[in-house]
């Protein structure tokens, strides 16, 4: 049965959060009384919908359904999840958590993105405390997999099931195991943002100059390695204790304000905001939303490449992914050998497409090549039978163009084994979007020994299940467009 979130403060937080759960496939009801959170969250949604799915290699779930409810009690009843995100007042999210807790489930979770509140402090004068717990996200939410999860001594028990639902929709749960004021990550935001508003202040530096020290140099690191990986390697070969001796003395220098805050005057805050629209005022929120995303996305999918923090993250998901999609592992697997085979079915990712709004012609050829990666495995050549030194090289490639894809679009590729025998193997994959077909790709893969570096004859674990599969397959009609040459049409 499809769950159901509700989403209370339909803001940045809030509309990220219901394009996180509806992506998920999850049904999402909002409430919000701002007339324009329809409009937004719908904004929201587009930028989540291109950007998302294709940070994943397998398909996600379809949808969930998406409604706006005028009364609270519509939006709550039934819901499992209920995710608070009404603005930071303390007075504002308890008279909110009382009204909901008279008309929601009493096991339903109740989620708080606070960014800065205390668990207990959240839960004082609550009707049933222990459903309330701190879920602070990240913006974008439904791109950022990190979640500080925050409880008491009065839900301890819910917290283990709170982070296995967000792991379900893709997140990193980060428990915090002790309370305190703005959870672990914001108390760095906070420090940064301090140093960074008296460089300001004290014309050292103006708002621009300030981002490109950050994203230029540490800003990089830290996406990667955190600060503690990242100061062991300054430590050189001796690593962090020789860090620890050489810069520890620099921390009783003057080289932070950190507990000094200036005072937020007219002046401070008119100089802030006019530097910030010097800098960047030439692109609407919107479109830094997407620049943004889709540098994201890029670095996110590096990171996946390398299986490497957030990217570990990310495959981890696309196994469970897998494991409630179509695509098979082994020929066991496959209902019907006899039709081609399902070897992609994915999104098109943001970094995929190019200067003519759709997807690269190098993209087509490594979704191919994923295909191939996929039937190599579904015949046996698996990453174990690899290591043990055998594998196919490509040796001929052929695609045809047929039709154009944009970011976030689903494809697929279906594969048909022209022939599977000795040391050769001969695939034709096809591209659709829907019933639409995008593309093709005839390649010729020869079975090598990764010792010589040269032809070889696959093992009888991978020579087997292919004849099998091409023997299934022979039955196919031969596709149109199989051993074609350029010319033209
Ligand atoms: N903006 C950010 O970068 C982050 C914010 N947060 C936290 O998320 C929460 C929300 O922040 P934002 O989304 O930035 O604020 P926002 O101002 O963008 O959105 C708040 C939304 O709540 C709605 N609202 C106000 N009273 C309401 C009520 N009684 N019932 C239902 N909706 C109501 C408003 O109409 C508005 O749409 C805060 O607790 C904040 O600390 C957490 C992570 C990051
Ligand atoms: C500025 N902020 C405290 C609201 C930031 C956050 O809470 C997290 C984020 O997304 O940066």
């Amino acid at each position: 049965m499809t769950q159901i979130a509700t989403i209370i403060g339909g803001g940045v937080i809030g509309g990220g959060w219901a394009a996180r759960f509806l992506l998920a496939g999850w049904d999402v009801r909002v409430f919000d009384p701002d007339p324009e959170a329809q409009r937004k969250i719908g904004e929201v949604l587009d930028n989540a919908r291109a950007a998302l799915p294709g940070l994943y290699d397998m398909p996600m779930p379809a949808e969930g359904a998406l409604s706006f409810h005028d009364r609270l009690e519509d939006a709550v009843q039934g819901a499992s999840w209920i995710q608070e995100s009404v603005p930071e007042r303390l007075d504002l999210k308890h008279r909110v958590y009382r009204d909901i807790q008279a008309v929601c489930d009493p096991a339903a979770v109740i989620g708080s993105s606070t960014s800065g509140f205390k668990p207990s402090q959240l839960q004082e004068g609550a009707t049933r405390a222990e459903q309330i717990v701190v879920c602070h996200p990240f913006n974008p939410v439904y791109l950022l997999p990190l979640i500080e999860v925050v409880g008491t001594p009065a839900n301890a028990q819910m917290v283990d099931g709170v982070a296995d639902t967000l792991r379900g929709i893709g997140m990193f749960p980060l428990l915090v195991r002790k309370e305190i004021d703005a959870h672990i990550a914001d108390r760095f935001l906070e420090a940064v943002w301090r140093e960074a508003l008296w460089l300001v202040k004290d014309d050292i530096a103006t708002t621009e100059e300030i981002d490109e020290a950050i994203r230029m140099g540490f800003g990089l690191r830290w996406a990667q390695m955190g600060l503690f990986e990242t100061f062991r390697i300054a430590g050189g070969e001796a690593g962090m204790r020789h860090f620890i001796d050489q810069f520890g003395p620099c921390l009783s220098w003057p080289w932070t304000r950190l507990m000094d805050v200036p005072e937020m005057t007219d002046a401070l805050a008119q100089k802030i905001a006019d530097q910030s629209d010097a800098q960047s005022g030439q692109h609407s929120i919107r479109e830094l939303e997407r620049h943004r995303d889709a540098n994201l996305v890029g670095m996110l999918r590096t990171l996946k490449a390398r299986d490497w923090g957030a990217g570990a993250v990310l495959k981890g998901h696309d196994k469970t992914l897998q494991a409630a999609g179509r695509i098979a592992d082994t020929l066991s697997d496959i209902a019907d050998p006899a039709r081609p085979v399902l070897t992609v079915d994915r999104a098109v990712p943001l970094d995929w497409t190019d200067y003519n709004g759709h997807m690269n012609e190098a993209r087509y050829l490594q979704a191919f090549g994923d295909a191939t990666d996929r039937l190599m495995q579904i015949v046996g050549c698996t990453p174990e039978y690899i290591a043990n030194g055998g594998s196919y090289f490509t040796a001929e490639t052929h695609i045809r163009h047929l039709d154009e894809v944009r970011a976030g679009a689903r494809i697929r590729i279906e594969t048909q084994v022209l022939s599977g025998a000795g040391k050769t193997m001969h695939l034709f994959h096809t591209m659709y979007e829907g019933d639409r077909a995008l593309a093709t790709g005839e390649h010729m893969l020869i079975h090598v020994s990764l010792e010589t570096r040269r032809a070889s004859v696959p093992a009888p674990q991978v020579a087997e299940p292919l004849a099998r599969l091409a023997k299934a397959h022979d039955s196919l009609p031969r596709p149109e467009g199989a051993g074609a040459a350029i010319g033209k049409r």
